[in-house]
């Protein structure tokens, strides 16, 4: 496949890049700045020297999709809305990093995202591509709206218990930690180094954009889902992502039970890694990797379940999951290019 990036000079955009060079089905054809065009990719990241002399091009959307089986926009929230009907009324497939294309109502996504919503016509066609639960074949997709990094870890660690109706979605209590990566390239006051260092800060509290994504895919599979309580907090370090959730357990709840469960539920999901009894994990041990891996411990005194569930936030919460997608929409075995181990430490 040929394949063109958009945003290639932001984090996803490098992820993406680093993944899709090594990918054997695959050709990167262009990759895409609005502000360093011009300039090669390895000036902006000279680690990957694998693509060294392949120029940096303007986004013109019409040539992009001309010459592109697929186009991944990693691109902010504002400007896939505009980008992406772009791409697909010129005929090709996309892949979006955004947060444009994941919620199904518009009044929704312009009260959390301050922004004006995407065309609802394309927006009826993006399918949400949280890989491990998806429910439609992506060979036929047009569009992809790649899940939030804090969605995948927390999806991913609820999906049992939720789809199978095991509890009640409304007691649910997702306290997440994230790496700075997951702010993009730009230093802010919130994070450049001193204000970041040696610091742990809660942010966006009762207003993360990603708490209705979360809220509407729970609602999908549980129609007794509501609100749930979501924090999030920005940590010292530079990629990776924890969810520590709490839920009110049903009767007869064990350890042992929930990790035969989760073992069960994904047995065939290559990515997902459920953890022993007894052992957690930490960020480090799937940093670089496509993997989320998933601790579950039952708590008899108050009877509730803990799950934790870790991934790096460029990798399956962004890029990783992307090129997974993308197998998928091609018919590919979804590990093809992805099957690597961790970096540790
Ligand atoms: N970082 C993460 O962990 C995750 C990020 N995401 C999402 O992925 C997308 C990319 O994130 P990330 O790479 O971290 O962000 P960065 O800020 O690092 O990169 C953003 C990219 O978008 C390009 N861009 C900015 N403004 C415009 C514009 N007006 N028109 C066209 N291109 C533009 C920038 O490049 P240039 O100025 O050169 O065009 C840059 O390449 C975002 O939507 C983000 O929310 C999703 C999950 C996780
Ligand atoms: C540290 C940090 O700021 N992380 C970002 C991660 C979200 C993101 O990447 O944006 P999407 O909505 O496109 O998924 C945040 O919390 O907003």
């Amino acid at each position: 496949m040929n394949v063109a990036i958009i945003g290639a000079t932001g984090y996803g955009g490098a992820e993406l890049i680093r993944l899709l060079q090594q990918h054997p089905d695959v050709t990167i054809q262009s990759c895409h700045s609005s502000s360093q065009h011009g300039s090669e990719t390895v000036d902006s990241y000279p680690h990957l020297q694998a693509v060294a002399g392949m120029e940096l091009k303007p986004i013109v959307t019409e040539e992009i999709a001309r010459d592109a089986d697929l186009v991944f926009t990693a691109t902010p929230s504002g400007v896939s809305s505009e980008l992406v009907p772009e791409l697909i009324k010129a005929g090709t497939r996309v892949i979006d990093l955004s947060g444009d294309f994941r919620l199904n109502d518009t009044e929704q996504y312009e009260a959390w995202y301050n922004k004006k919503a995407p065309n609802a016509a394309v927006l009826d066609n993006a399918v949400y591509g949280l890989t491990e639960w998806l429910d439609t074949d992506l060979t036929k997709a047009q569009l992809v709206a790649n899940p939030g990094c804090y969605p995948t870890a927390a999806l991913l660690g609820l999906a049992p218990l939720v789809k199978r109706q095991l509890i009640d979605p409304n007691t649910i209590i997702i306290d997440a930690k994230t790496g700075v990566s997951g702010a993009g390239r730009n230093a802010t006051t919130v994070t450049h180094f001193t204000e970041m260092n040696d610091n742990l800060k809660i942010y966006k509290v009762h207003e993360h954009q990603h708490t209705p994504e979360i809220e509407q895919v729970l609602s999908d599979w549980s129609s007794h889902a509501g609100a749930v309580t979501f924090s999030t907090h920005l940590v010292p370090m530079t990629r990776g992502i924890m969810t520590t959730i709490y839920t009110d357990a049903p009767e007869g709840m064990t350890t042992e039970k929930l990790v035969a469960l989760y073992k069960e539920s994904y047995k065939d999901c290559y990515f997902v890694r459920i953890r022993e009894q007894g052992t957690y994990p930490s960020t480090k041990e799937v940093y670089g990797s496509n993997f989320c891996d998933v601790s579950l411990a039952y708590d008899e005194r108050t009877n509730r379940i803990m799950i934790v569930s870790v991934i790096d936030n460029l990798v399956k919460g962004a890029a990783g999951q992307a090129v997974q997608n993308m197998n998928r929409m091609f018919g590919l075995d979804e590990k093809t290019g992805l099957a690597f181990a961790p970096v540790y430490p």
